[in-house]
């Protein structure tokens, strides 16, 4: 059965479309315990990733997910030390993400230089956690796009896009600071029953018409290579959207 087209939801601006994401993602997950599934989600960093988590818990109907029960990821991560300002977790939690009743245990952080010998050995450990805890299977993943169409830390042109034996690669030279990264693969984020994409502003414009563009290569735009099987939504703003038809 093929997978269902892109859905673009479009909203005025920046924080009508995280509220827009944060409905959904409360009764996406509501849903999902409903239907007696355990939900691992794949949270995203940047500006819309912290945006989303503070607009989920200023919602009163956040308390009809049992958040105890939601498994959390992340597609990409910083290699900095834990607690580092510019980690996407760091920022995560600056949103509030501790506040909304997750078990410590089921909240899984890619390892920094304090942690990890290496990028590689942090990019092993994650991957292999994840199949571990039966990972892989994510209800929904979450991603930013940088103005240039990265997702996660896959960026245009680097060679870490063409890893598809693992599901976390090390990144070294990434073109957005800083340079050493871990990210899932294409393989690991295409394995979600829903993709969403969380894009506000106008330097993203270019990018999400790239993305959502017939035939589209991820080599060029990773925004266009990751699909979910049951839906890939975009939540754009009117300004991210500008550039589309
Ligand atoms: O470096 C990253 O950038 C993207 C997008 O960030 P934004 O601030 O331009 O919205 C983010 O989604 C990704 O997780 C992150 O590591």
């Amino acid at each position: 059965m093929s997978e269902p087209s892109p859905e673009v939801l479009r909203h005025p601006d920046k924080q009508a479309t995280a509220d827009a994401a944060a409905a959904q993602l409360v009764s996406t997950l509501a849903t999902a315990q409903r239907e007696g599934r355990e939900p691992q989600v794949a949270l995203t960093g940047g500006s819309m990733g912290s945006a989303i988590i503070a607009s989920v818990l200023a919602r009163p109907d956040h308390a009809d997910v049992d958040w105890s029960r939601v498994t959390v990821w992340w597609g990409d991560e910083r290699y900095l030390p834990a607690g580092d300002a510019e980690r996407n977790d760091t920022q995560n939690d600056a949103a509030g993400l501790g506040s909304l009743g997750m078990d410590p245990a089921r909240v899984h952080r890619v390892d920094g230089p304090d942690r990890a010998a290496s990028v590689e050995a942090s990019a092993q450990a994650y991957g292999d956690l994840i199949r571990q805890e039966g990972g892989g299977e994510f209800e929904v993943v979450m991603f930013g796009v940088g103005p240039d169409g990265h997702i996660a830390s896959l960026f245009p042109h680097h060679p870490a896009q063409r890893v598809f034996d693992r599901i976390a690669v090390a990144v070294h030279d990434s073109p957005k600071p800083p340079p050493d990264r871990v990210t899932l693969t294409f393989e690991a984020l295409n394995h979600a029953r829903e993709v969403w994409f969380l894009v506000a502003g106008e330097d993203k414009a270019q990018a999400v018409a790239a993305a959502l563009a017939p035939g589209a290569d991820r080599w060029d735009v990773p925004a266009s290579g990751v699909s979910g099987g049951t839906a890939t939504r975009w939540f754009v703003d009117e300004a991210a959207a500008a550039d589309l038809p």
